[in-house]
């Protein structure tokens, strides 16, 4: 343990004294400094690893803000990972009989198998739903969410029928982006209708949770509300529903991957290292839940500087390739840092509805590729 990783661990350990009583009692058998049982430091990022037998995703969520809320203020780059200190119960192994051969003995010992990461329950589809596309980024804030509808609108402007879900409770930002003002309505099947905008069919936190009280969601909400996007919406007959993911790498995210069948997931990205590395484990959380990689987009990827015209690479340049090499997923497309972009954004009028602007003909690439992706891995399956 270096220096740096023990005192972190003692920062954590120490904020045993100023748990609320609801935490403490979350807690059962364990003690908080059980919990807290080590921190590891990977290419500058500091890894709290927390025993988490026997909570819930909102004591889950609950522990992770303390630890976040603490260490945040000083700076640390870190991330909390949640995992299982007692191993599952294997089932029984039946003793062998004192009159068995011993070639029957060996009938009952099974090789050690690999933990099965799949949901217990299975997935279920949604309805007239032909192919769901998850879009995903490690950390907030690197473009998911103007990836996703341009996405979904340079889909329809190849003539599929596309719904778009945003389901970033931290940033309902699709509503402002499509221009939506007007609330969802109920049909007579109580189904969620949806409303349209630029094609689309469009369903969002945002329309239920104005920005001042989307901190009310928690996580069996933040699930109950999901499953009612997923299953209680009329979407009609889709050819691609894109989720706009929530930030991040956590339950609520493997969850909501579980709970559905994915086709593919596109990971969005800024060539920055810190951006790469939460991209990285993007791909990772992909991979464990078995849904495939379509590609990754690099967003902010260059500044055309409007004045002269010079394209520069603020971030840096070639992340998303390095990350193609090294995972062997696709790179889809670059999108450059431009004004216009955020502008068409709060104006909700994305770049991708106006004819021959040259973002909506980066787009159309991206969505050939999506599809050509997609329809290359079902035809593997
Ligand atoms: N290529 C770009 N050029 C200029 N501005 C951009 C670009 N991509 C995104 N932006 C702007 O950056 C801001 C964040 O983008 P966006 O909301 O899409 O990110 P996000 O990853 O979904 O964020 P969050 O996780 O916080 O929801 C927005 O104001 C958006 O208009």
């Amino acid at each position: 343990m270096t220096e740096n990783t023990k005192q972190i661990l003692d920062t954590v350990q120490e904020l045993e004294s100023v748990l609320s009583f609801s935490v403490q009692k979350s807690l059962g058998n364990f003690t908080w400094k059980e919990r807290t049982h080590s921190v590891e430091e990977e290419s500058g990022v500091f890894k709290i690893r927390f025993y988490s037998d026997g909570l819930n995703l909102a004591e889950k969520t609950a522990i992770e803000s303390i630890i976040k809320e603490n260490l945040g203020k000083n700076n640390y780059n870190f991330s909390v990972y949640f995992e299982r200190k007692e191993k599952p119960a294997t089932q029984p192994q039946k003793a062998p009989q004192a009159h068995s051969h011993s070639s029957e003995a060996h009938e009952h010992a099974k090789p050690q198998q690999k933990p099965d990461m799949r949901p217990p329950t299975g997935k279920r589809p949604i309805s007239g739903v032909k192919r769901i596309i998850a879009v995903a980024s490690g950390k907030g804030g690197v473009g998911k969410s103007t990836v996703s509808v341009n996405l979904a609108l340079a889909l329809y402007n190849q003539g599929y029928k596309v719904g778009i879900l945003d389901a970033d409770i931290y940033g309902p930002s699709v509503p402002t982006m499509l221009n939506i003002h007007k609330d969802p309505l109920v049909n007579e099947n109580n189904k969620i209708i949806p409303p349209e905008s630029f094609g689309l069919k469009v369903m969002s936190f945002g329309f239920f949770a104005p920005e001042e009280t989307a901190v009310i969601w928690r996580g069996p909400m933040i699930m109950k509300a999901l499953q009612q996007f997923f299953w209680d919406v009329e979407w009609g007959e889709l050819d691609f529903l894109i989720i706009d993911l929530p930030p991040g790498t956590g339950d609520a995210q493997l969850t909501l991957v579980q709970s559905i069948p994915i086709s593919g997931a596109v990971i969005v990205t800024t060539p920055q290292n810190v951006a790469l590395l939460d991209a990285v484990k993007g791909i990772a959380m992909f991979r464990k839940t078995d849904v495939p990689i379509i590609g990754v987009v690099e967003n902010m990827s260059t500044f055309s500087c409007p004045a002269c015209g010079t394209e520069t690479h603020i971030f840096g340049a070639g992340g998303a390739d390095k990350v193609s090499e090294k995972f062997e997923v696709p790179v889809l497309g670059h999108v450059p840092l431009i004004q216009e972009i955020r502008a068409a954004g709060d104006l909700g009028e994305p770049l991708t509805s106006q004819p021959k602007h040259a973002v909506r003909m980066r787009f159309a690439e991206i969505a050939e590729k999506v599809v050509k992706n997609t329809l290359a891995m079902e035809n593997k399956k």
